[in-house]
């Protein structure tokens, strides 16, 4: 069998975060790694200058989902033709396994997978509303992974030991965060603008990730008010935040949502409403569901409703449940999967 494994996906934070879990584990497990991703999205940034992967592929690719007319044909064709490019890989390298972890990074690397024969395609799906790239592609699949559906023969999620190793459960809700996601969130932000006065008043401490381009906006208001605040754009170290938080006003990512299940972390989810099938909204379902957290429609966002809230919640009740809501070890055992299969 070739020690060579292909790595597929990316885009986003959440995509890529799951990418990095399964290099990781393929890293320790002694296989050489190539990672095939795009040149747009955050993929060079997380990888370009990784030297756990043997091979970084970057392919000049773009989304096909948001485009229409000439241009989807467009996009199509270029997937197309680099789906050739990813086949001469396959063969030069004599891949037989190619983990996808999904967005349109991965599309030209997983048809690739398909059409070379003996080669197997294994999918990560992170959401509970599959990706459109996944749905097409899951039939042709060894095995679908996902935390949602039933169907996956694993289901706990890809997050790293440390949300785990660090968690602990929340009595009393000392410090708040936002968390806007990889990209950041102008509804929180505009909502922390207004709740933030409110809660240091109380006593409260507020951290709050902005996102790069929100970032100046947000800062000098805070500074223009004299509000002391943990604000910043993105951080490399967010289990610290997390860790330091008792509740947090967060979208409704997959990665982030499993890591505050990871750190027993309760949250009052305000999903991005355009996500692709309103997914964001049915992975926070799954836990509101189960009394395990709270959503808001980012159009109903306001102050007193979240001071209910707030002056209601049982922090460590819904703490304590997170606990049971996921195990470690996922990637360990996915991998163990791929390497059986
Ligand atoms: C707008 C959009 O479509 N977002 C999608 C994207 O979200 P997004 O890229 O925001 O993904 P997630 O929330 O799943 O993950 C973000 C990751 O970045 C990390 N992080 C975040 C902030 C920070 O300062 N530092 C840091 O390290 C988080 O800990 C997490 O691991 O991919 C997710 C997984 O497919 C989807 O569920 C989301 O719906």
């Amino acid at each position: 069998m070739s020690k060579y494994i292909v790595v597929t996906g990316g885009g986003t934070g959440g995509h890529l975060k799951v990418a990095d879990a399964f290099i990781e584990e393929l890293y320790q497990k002694g296989f050489n790694i190539i990672f095939i991703g795009s040149t747009n999205g955050q993929d060079k940034l997380w990888f370009e200058n990784d030297n756990r992967i043997d091979k970084k592929v970057f392919l000049d690719t773009k989304g096909v989902v948001n485009k229409k007319g000439i241009g989807k044909f467009l996009s199509l064709f270029n997937i197309l033709k680099k789906t050739f490019y990813c086949l001469g890989i396959y063969y030069k390298y004599n891949i037989s396994k190619v983990i996808s972890v999904g967005g349109f990074s991965a599309a030209s690397a997983t048809f690739a997978s398909i059409f070379k024969p003996f080669c197997k395609l294994f999918i990560h799906e992170q959401n509970s509303k599959m990706g459109k790239l996944n749905e097409i592609t899951s039939k042709f699949a060894s095995t679908v992974y996902s935390s949602f559906h039933d169907f996956s023969p694993i289901k706990d999620y890809p997050v790293s030991h440390e949300f785990f190793h660090k968690a602990r459960i929340r009595d009393e809700v000392k410090t708040i965060a936002f968390f806007g996601g990889s990209q950041g969130a102008i509804a929180i932000n505009d909502f922390a603008l207004k709740l933030t006065p409110l809660l240091i008043n109380r006593g409260i401490k507020v951290i709050h990730q902005t996102g790069k381009n929100d970032y100046k906006r947000v800062k000098e208001f805070y500074e223009k008010n004299d509000l002391n605040v943990d604000v910043f754009d993105f951080t490399r170290d967010i289990i610290s935040k997390m860790n330091e938080a008792d509740f947090v006003i967060s979208r409704a990512g997959a990665s982030t949502l499993w890591e505050m299940c990871a750190n027993n972390l309760p949250a009052y989810f305000v999903p991005y409403k355009y996500a692709a099938a309103n997914h964001q909204y049915f992975n926070a379902k799954d836990l509101e569901s189960k009394k395990m957290a709270y959503i808001c429609n980012e159009d109903d966002l306001n102050e007193k409703e979240f001071l209910k809230v707030l002056n209601d919640i049982d922090i460590k009740e819904i703490s304590k449940r997170l606990k049971y809501s996921i195990k470690p070890n996922a990637v360990e055992n996915i991998v163990k999967d791929i390497i059986q299969k």
